[in-house]
């Protein structure tokens, strides 16, 4: 590591006082981050979980004297219950936590094992969530105990959204608002048109191609949707989802017939983000296209709203319409052409911190 003199300073013998904190090898934090999932799916936990995640003002930016009263008297005493089912019919019962949180487990492990190769242990590789548990700063507290005087912020999202990257870097910043010795921090780039990340999508759609049965007649590319509003206000994400879809179109070699962009989630009475998925699958059906494929590119990792929303819930839409063969390809996951797309981002982002 090229920063022996910040592990110099601290052994000092003039300055440093008998009782100076240790202070460990100089270490570089890569800090993943995801959304965060509920600790049960019983109704108190997924209550909290809901009531963090709805009060974030980057996710619903209504006044609070508005949205407060409607959040915690009404939205907060149904949708724990039906929002727990929704996670009951996708939980992973051996762990007991959700698919969320033991697919970014997976991917970390595969993150620290390819950075590791590069950097030896240089780096120390850890993920947290921006709501529940494990908390932003309970890791960037154990980053900073375990050294890390650098650390490198990277919010699991390939396109920007207010909603997600922002309200992620929010917290990191918040973190580090309370220490004393603030370590020097990057945070990632979106990714939505990384070579390796577009490259990646494509494998998985073409290993999805080949094992179905009959090949799909149109690929749908479901976004999570956000409110239409965010995008005159000035949020980028619309415009990076079209543009994934675009080079996802090309790499694939297809044209406009066979791949199309939709937005999913859509959350309360306003306009969100358009054509919905679960209306676009039911007008393909009707219009005889009974054979689709749907992936899901904003998400990093399959979660309720890829294993429940889209292959239950959008799933039965199109079958209700009269469509036959539904094929859902799952996120990227920790499939290794992923964990190299998102290596390589990591890699260029620590340049002149480690070479
Ligand atoms: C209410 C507004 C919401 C906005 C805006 C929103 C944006 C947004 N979300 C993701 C990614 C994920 N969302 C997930 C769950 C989820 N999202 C909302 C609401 C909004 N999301 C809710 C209420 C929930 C919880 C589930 C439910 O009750 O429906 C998840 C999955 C978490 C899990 O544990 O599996 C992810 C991931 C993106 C990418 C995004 C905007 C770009
Ligand atoms: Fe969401
Ligand atoms: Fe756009």
């Amino acid at each position: 590591m090229s920063d022996a003199s910040l592990n110099d300073a601290a052994k000092c013998p003039v300055h440093a006082p008998a009782d100076h904190p240790e202070v460990k090898p100089a270490k570089v934090g890569v800090l993943l981050a995801n959304l965060g999932t509920p600790d049960s799916t019983d109704y108190w936990p997924m209550r909290r979980y809901l009531s963090e995640f709805l009060s974030d003002k980057r996710v619903v930016d209504y006044p609070s004297w508005k949205w407060q009263p409607l959040l915690q008297l009404i939205i907060l005493s149904k949708r724990p219950f039906t929002s727990g089912a929704a996670y009951k019919s996708i939980w992973n019962e051996e762990a007991d936590e959700s698919p969320l949180l033991t697919i970014t487990k997976q991917q970390t492990e595969a993150m620290k094992a390819s950075l590791a190769k590069v950097y030896g242990d240089d780096v120390i590789v850890d993920f947290c969530m921006r709501y529940g548990n494990p908390s932003t700063e309970s890791k960037v507290k154990e980053m900073i105990a375990a050294g890390c005087q650098k650390i490198l912020f990277f919010p699991l999202y390939p396109h920007y959204a207010g909603a997600t990257s922002a309200t992620a870097n929010d917290q990191f910043f918040r973190a580090l608002m309370k220490e004393k010795w603030q370590p020097i921090v990057r945070t990632v780039e979106p990714y939505f048109e990384d070579a390796a990340y577009i490259d990646a999508l494509a494998q998985s759609i073409e290993a999805a191609y080949a094992k179905a049965d009959k090949k799909p007649e149109i690929l749908v590319c479901s976004y999570h949707g956000v409110p239409q509003r965010y995008l005159t206000e000035g949020d980028p994400y619309h415009c990076q989802c079209q543009k994934t879809t675009r080079l996802l179109k090309e790499r694939l070699g297809w044209d406009d017939t066979q791949i199309i962009t939709t937005f999913q989630s859509k959350f309360g009475p306003e306009e969100w983000l358009q054509p919905y998925t679960v209306e676009e699958v039911a007008r393909l059906a009707e219009k005889g296209k009974t054979n689709i494929a749907v992936c899901a590119p904003a998400f990093s990792a399959d979660c309720i709203e890829t294993l429940e929303e889209i292959n239950e819930e959008i799933k039965e839409s199109f079958e209700h319409a009269g469509g036959e063969h539904f094929t859902y390809v799952p996120c990227l996951n920790n499939d290794a052409a992923h964990i190299d797309a998102l290596s390589g981002i990591v890699q260029r982002n620590l340049k002149g911190w480690l070479d």
